[in-house]
C-alpha cells in the first residue's frame, strides 16, 4: 500500500506548477497574483478640489475678516470630468467640485459653507492657509510605483487599487478547470423517487461545490452506469486540467473506472488511509485523472488529502497546516491505515468560514468522532456534523482520551 503522503506527492507531481494568464479585472478575485501591479500614472493624476467650494489664491484672502471680507470675481467653474482651462488671475475666484482640477494660479479650496454669495462674486471673511483642501497630485502613488505585489490573493481592495491604478488586466494564477465524473447503476438524481437497490447520488453534487469553494471552475461530466467504455469515453472528451472520478474504483465485478481506465493511463492501486484506500492515478488524453472510490465519506477525505492540494498548487495557495489537537474521546482505528476521521472540534474559536480558530487556539481545543458509529466511509449524512478531520498513524490501533491527533478543519 502506498501512504498518503507519497500518494500526494504523486498526484501533485502529475499536476504540475501554477501556468500565469492574464484576465480581466473582474475574472481575478481570489486568484494569486502572478506580476506586480504598478502605477500607469500619478494617483492622483493632477491637484484636485477634495471639497465643493471654490478655488482661490490664498493671498487674495489673507487679510480677510468679518468686518472686512474680501470680494472675489466668479469666474468659471471646474466640475469632476470638466476642468476650467483658464488661469485665475489676482481677485478672482472658480467655483468648483470635489474631484474636479485645481486651476492654475489657484492654491487653495474654500469650502462653500464659508463662502457668501454675491451676484457674480463671492465673499470671503476670513484668511485660508496655502494648499487647504487640495489633494495633491501624485500623493497616493507616483507613476511606477508598486500597488499590489505579486504572490498577493486577490479581494476586492486590491482590484480596486489596480483599476484605480490604471490596469485594466492582471496577470494572474488562473482557476484550474477540474472535471468531476459519478459513476454506478445505483444512481439516482436526489429529489427523484428510489427505485429498490437504488440509492441518491450524492459525490457530484459534493464535487461540484467542493471545486468552487476551492476556486476551481467545476466541469460536469454528468454520471455514467457501471460500462467502462462510457468512463473512458466521457474521461477522453473532457476539456479540463484534471479529471476527478468517483466510484468504480475496486476490486469488484461491476468497476467501471477501473475497467475503463485501467488500459487508457491509470495505475490503480491501494492508498494506507482509511476511508479512501481503492484509488487510482494517472493521466488519460493528456489529462490528469484522480480516480476516487464512490464511499461519500471517503471523497471528502480524498478531496481535503489530494484533490484539494491538487488545486492550490494549480493555483499557487500554499497548504492550510494540520494542527495537533487533543482527543476528548477514545476511538478504535483500523490496523495498517492512516485512519481520517471526521470530528467536531470543539473548544477552538469558529469562524463562520470554518478557516479559523485552529491556529492559536489550538492549545484548549479537542475533537470527538463526528460519525458515532466510526469512520464508516458510507455515512454521508453524518458527514454534515463534522468540522474538520483527525488523522491518526497508521500504527495506532485506538486513540484514548487524551492523546493528540492532527486535526484541520475542512478546506472546502
Ligand atoms: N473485496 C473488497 N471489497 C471492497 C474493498 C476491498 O478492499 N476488497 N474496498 C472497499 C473500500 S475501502 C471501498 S472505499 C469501496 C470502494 O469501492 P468503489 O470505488 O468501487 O466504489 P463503488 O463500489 O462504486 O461505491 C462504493 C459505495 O459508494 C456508493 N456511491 C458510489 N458513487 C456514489 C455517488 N456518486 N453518490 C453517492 N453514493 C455513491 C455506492 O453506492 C457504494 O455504496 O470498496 C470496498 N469494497
Ligand atoms: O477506503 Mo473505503 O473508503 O474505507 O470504505
Amino acid at each position: 500500500m502506498r501512504s498518503a503522503a507519497e500518494h500526494l506527492a504523486q498526484v501533485l507531481a502529475l499536476v504540475g506548477p501554477p501556468v500565469p494568464r492574464r484576465v480581466a479585472l473582474a475574472d481575478a478575485l481570489d486568484a494569486v497574483l502572478a506580476v506586480d501591479v504598478r502605477a500607469a500614472g500619478d494617483l492622483p493624476p493632477f491637484d484636485n478640489s477634495a471639497m465643493d467650494g471654490y478655488a482661490v489664491r490664498a493671498a487674495d484672502v489673507a487679510e480677510a475678516s468679518e468686518g472686512a471680507p474680501v470680494r472675489l470675481a466668479l469666474v468659471g467653474e471646474s466640475a469632476a470630468g470638466h476642468p476650467w482651462d483658464g488661469v485665475l488671475g489676482a481677485g478672482e475666484t472658480v467655483r468648483i467640485m470635489t474631484g474636479a482640477p485645481v486651476p492654475a494660479g489657484a492654491d487653495a479650496v474654500v469650502p462653500q459653507e464659508l463662502v457668501a454669495a454675491a451676484a457674480g462674486a463671492v465673499l470671503v471673511d476670513a484668511p485660508t492657509p496655502l494648499g487647504r483642501h487640495i489633494r495633491r497630485r501624485a500623493e497616493d502613488a507616483r507613476a511606477g510605483d508598486l500597488v499590489v505585489p505579486a504572490g498577493v490573493r486577490l479581494r476586492p481592495r486590491h482590484l480596486a487599487a489596480a483599476a484605480a491604478a490604471g490596469s485594466g488586466e492582471l496577470v494572474v494564477m488562473p482557476a484550474p478547470r477540474v472535471a468531476y465524473l459519478a459513476t454506478g447503476d445505483e444512481l439516482v438524481r436526489p429529489g427523484t423517487p428510489l427505485a429498490p437497490g437504488r440509492i441518491w447520488e450524492s459525490n457530484a453534487t459534493y464535487l461540484e461545490a467542493a471545486l468552487r469553494s476551492l476556486g476551481a471552475v467545476p466541469v460536469d461530466l454528468g454520471t455514467v452506469g457501471d460500462r467502462g467504455e462510457d468512463v473512458r469515453a466521457a474521461v477522453e472528451a473532457a476539456d479540463a486540467d484534471l479529471v476527478v472520478t468517483t466510484g468504480g474504483a475496486s476490486v469488484g465485478d461491476h468497476d467501471p473506472v477501473k475497467e475503463g481506465l485501467a488500459g487508457a493511463g491509470v495505475e490503480f492501486l491501494r492508498v494506507a488511509i482509511q476511508p479512501g484506500k481503492p484509488q487510482g492515478l494517472g493521466v488519460v488524453a493528456g489529462t490528469p485523472v484522480v480516480c476516487l472510490p464512490g464511499n461519500p465519506v471517503a471523497v471528502a477525505v480524498c478531496v481535503e488529502l489530494f484533490v484539494g492540494p491538487a488545486v492550490r498548487a494549480m493555483r499557487g495557495i500554499p497548504e492550510p497546516e494540520w494542527e495537533p489537537m487533543r482527543a476528548l474521546e477514545p476511538w478504535r482505528c483500523p490496523p495498517g491505515r492512516e485512519q481520517v476521521m471526521p470530528v467536531v472540534i470543539e473548544g477552538a474559536a469558529s469562524g463562520e468560514d470554518g478557516r479559523q480558530g485552529v491556529g492559536g487556539s489550538s492549545g484548549s481545543a479537542g475533537v470527538r468522532p463526528a460519525t458515532s458509529g466510526g469512520s464508516g466511509s458510507h455515512l454521508a449524512a453524518r458527514l454534515a456534523a463534522a468540522d474538520g478531520l483527525a488523522r491518526v498513524r497508521a500504527e495506532a490501533d485506538t486513540v484514548e482520551a487524551g492523546d493528540i491527533v492532527a486535526v484541520r478543519r475542512f478546506t472546502v
